[in-house]
Formats: C-alpha cells, sequence, structure tokens
C-alpha cells in the first residue's frame, strides 16, 4: 500500500491513505510501522479516510462529513487511539493538499475531538484552530520516583503540564511518568515547561503512546494555557526540541500555527 512520512516540528508520522476505510489497522500493525529500526518509524500514524467513510462510533463532539470530507484516525506509535494530535492535524492538512485530494487553503478537519479548523499561509505555516482548552484544576504525576505538580488540561486529549524552575533540558523524561488514575482515567501526556523569556515558553513532552517526542502540538497549547492561567487570553511562542510553535489562546479557544512538511512516499506492505 501507498504510505507517506510527514513532520511537523519534528512530531513525526506514517500517513496512510484510505479514502474509502477499506483498511483494518491493527495496533500491531501499527506500532510494527512507527518502529524506527523495523519500520518507517514515527511517533504515530495518521489514516487518512473520508469522513463518511469513518465507521468508528464516536463518544465526543463527532465531526460531520458536512464540515469536513476528509477524517484524521490517529494512532500512537504503541497501536493506542488518540482523540486528537495538534502536529497530527497540520501535517494531516499538508499530505490532504500535497496529494490533491483538496485545493482549498482553508478547510475543516475531521478528529475524534470534533471538527478542527485549519488554514494555510502564504509563507507556509498552517494555523489550526485547536478548539476549546478546558482548565481542569491541579494534578500530579510521578516521574523518575519525584512528584510533579500542574495544571490538568483538555485539547481534546488529557494533559498535565507543569511548569518546572530550572531548563527543562535538565528534566529526565526517560522514563514513563505515572498519572494518578482519578485524575487521569485515561492516562495522560505530560509536558515541563519554564518561562525563558517574556511570551516565550521552553517545553519537552512525553506522550501517551509514544515516550518523549521532539514536539506535541496538543502539548504545546496545555503549556500555554497552564503558563497563562485560567480564562486569560495570551500570545505565546513555544520552543521545543524540534522546532517553533506558536499559540494564541483567546476566549477559551486556542489556535496554534507552526510549520509541517511530507518528506517521503512510497509503497510498503502492511505488516501483522
Ligand atoms: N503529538 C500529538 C499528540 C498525539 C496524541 C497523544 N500522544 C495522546 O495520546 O493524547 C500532538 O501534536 O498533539
Amino acid at each position: 500500500m501507498r504510505f507517506a512520512k510527514g513532520h511537523g516540528t519534528e512530531n513525526d508520522f506514517v500517513i496512510l491513505p484510505d479514502p474509502d476505510g477499506t483498511l483494518s489497522l491493527s495496533a500491531a500493525s501499527v506500532a510494527a510501522l512507527c518502529d524506527r529500526r523495523a519500520g518507517i518509524g514515527g511517533d504515530g500514524v495518521l489514516r487518512v479516510v473520508r469522513t463518511k467513510a469513518f465507521d468508528e462510533p464516536l463518544t465526543g463532539p463527532a465531526a460531520s462529513s458536512a464540515e469536513c470530507e476528509w477524517f484524521m484516525d490517529y494512532r500512537n506509535a504503541d497501536g493506542s487511539v488518540a482523540e486528537m494530535c495538534g502536529n497530527g492535524v497540520r501535517v494531516f492538512a499538508r499530505y490532504l493538499l500535497s496529494a490533491g485530494l483538496l485545493a482549498e487553503t482553508s478547510f475543516g478537519v475531521g478528529t475524534r475531538a470534533g471538527t478542527r479548523q485549519v488554514t494555510v499561509h502564504e509563507d507556509s505555516d498552517i494555523t489550526v484552530d485547536m478548539g476549546p482548552v478546558g482548565m481542569l484544576g491541579r494534578g500530579t504525576a510521578v516521574l523518575g520516583g519525584a512528584e510533579l505538580t500542574g495544571e490538568r488540561v483538555s485539547v481534546g486529549n488529557p494533559h498535565l503540564a507543569c511548569r518546572v524552575a530550572g531548563p527543562v533540558a535538565g528534566v529526565d523524561l526517560g522514563t514513563a511518568p505515572v498519572f494518578d488514575a482519578a485524575e487521569f482515567p485515561q492516562g495522560a501526556n505530560l509536558e515541563v515547561f519554564c518561562e525563558s523569556e517574556p511570551g516565550v515558553l521552553d517545553m519537552r513532552v512525553y506522550e501517551r503512546g509514544a515516550a518523549e517526542t521532539r514536539s506535541c502540538g496538543t502539548g504545546i497549547v496545555a503549556a500555554a494555557a497552564a503558563a497563562s492561567g485560567p480564562g486569560t487570553d495570551a500570545q505565546w511562542t513555544v520552543r521545543v526540541p524540534g522546532g517553533t510553535c506558536t499559540v494564541a489562546l483567546e476566549s477559551g479557544s486556542a489556535r496554534l500555527r507552526g510549520p509541517a512538511v511530507i518528506v517521503a512516499e512510497g509503497d510498503i506492505r502492511l505488516p501483522g
């Protein structure tokens, strides 16, 4: 089958075009595709399916085919399903355009968290309207035996965004954080961030279902929201190991802007 590979600030994805929804994608197949030695390698898989052909029952705010022709079926590298992926939506949009599946510069993309509106800029950056940002109160995780406290934030998917005192490079993200199951029944993504200069955050992330990645769009929004405080409108530049994005927080919603590129295309026999 055809595949493409793309990334947004080095959060990288295997893209599988499946317009008519005929592909049966097991967790084992996803993990094999994302394997960096035996597969293509990626932090996740973006299955590109027409919204009207996406037949999984949706529990959250459903994306309708009237709002968006295409649905991003997101899978983490370990094969688990996620509600949303901010960098993934940008890369998904770039793929739709480069594959000639859409020609507009503004359109909706379906996700399990609802439709996300995308705008493609002349400098080739892409902005995603990330929808409502839910500030859910304080939360904790244990990382390497030490307790970290931060803000629980929903960006369609769950996050614990923790402000740390020192440079984020000093935080050991080599082991999986342990979350309180009462606070995070579905698990969570963990962000550590500090304000390196006014209006600029440095951030690293340990992603649910993938370990440390070089960027996470929903995590960038969660860190910006945690740094601002509930109900505060603000603009942030967020630096991650894989690059830089900007976030605009306004009236409880967020817009995320950053790059997205397709780096390879080819054929692969689907593993599993
Ligand atoms: N990298 C993504 C988030 C992908 C999903 C996440 N690991 C989860 O399980 O919630 C992003 O750019 O937002």
